[in-house]
């Protein structure tokens, strides 16, 4: 029996490029149901959301990343998640799709999407640190702690990855050709988007210390 998909997009002020991701995702016909969580957006991403026939979930405030997936996840039953970034940019059919064949023939547990010949800029940053990605497909038991993903900020990715390495689970890296996000500092100015970036960085680096994670171990997880 064919299982059911949900996408989840976690979405923070996006909302110059969440209608183009939505539309790419509905016109792949591969999701029972999609699934937006506008993270306390100033900006209009909810009510563009709205525009769409998808679940909208507007938080009250802003909760960091790995809170907006979970919320995601608990507004769907779907036994495949694939989560993607509402700040893509050139989004395609075949991207999902590529995302999502790996689980449906049963090749991998998790799949996990790089930036391939979109930007160098992009693209670096995927090729550096791969474990981070947001473009990732899994199946919902894979998740064993709500709360830890919840609690993990910009770590989110991180965590995920961890469960990867916890369950020896099937990784497969898809090359998504031709796709980019809008870089911090593209969305918010120069100065605000170093300040965002940093406080990133050091959201990571706080759930890699905290759960004693090695450098060595997330790397050749995706490999
Ligand atoms: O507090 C946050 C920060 C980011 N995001 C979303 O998570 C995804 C990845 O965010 P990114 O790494 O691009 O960081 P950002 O540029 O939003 O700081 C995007 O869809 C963001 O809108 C979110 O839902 N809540
Ligand atoms: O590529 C990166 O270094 C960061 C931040 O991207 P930008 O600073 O917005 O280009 O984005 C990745 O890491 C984040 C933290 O784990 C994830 O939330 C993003 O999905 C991922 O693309």
């Amino acid at each position: 029996m064919d299982e059911d998909i949900a996408l989840i997009i976690p979405a923070y002020n996006e909302v110059e490029t969440i209608g183009e991701v939505i539309e790419v995702a509905q016109k792949s016909n591969l999701f029972n149901e999609i699934v937006v969580v506008s993270d306390g957006s100033e900006d209009g991403t909810a009510k563009k959301a709205l525009e769409y026939d998808v679940k909208t979930i507007a938080l009250p405030k802003n909760l960091g990343k790995g809170a907006a997936m979970t919320i995601g996840m608990k507004n769907t039953l779907s036994e495949i998640i694939l989560f993607l970034d509402a700040d893509l940019v050139s989004l395609r059919e075949e991207h999902i799709k590529n995302l999502l064949t790996p689980l449906i023939e049963g090749r991998a547990d998790m799949s996990c999407g790089l930036f391939s010949g979109g930007r160098e800029n992009t693209d670096f940053a995927q090729r550096l640190t791969p474990y981070l990605t947001g473009q990732r497909a899994l199946r919902r038991g894979l998740v064993n702690s709500y709360e830890e993903l919840r609690d993990s900020k910009f770590g989110a990715e991180l965590y995920l990855t961890k469960l990867a390495i916890e369950q020896e689970l099937k990784v497969e890296k898809v090359f998504l050709e031709g796709l980019t996000h809008r870089m911090k500092e593209e969305k918010r100015g120069f100065i605000k988007g170093i300040i965002s970036r940093l406080k990133m960085y050091w959201e990571v680096f706080e759930y890699f210390k905290r759960n004693n994670l090695s450098y060595h171990s997330l790397s050749s997880t995706i490999k």
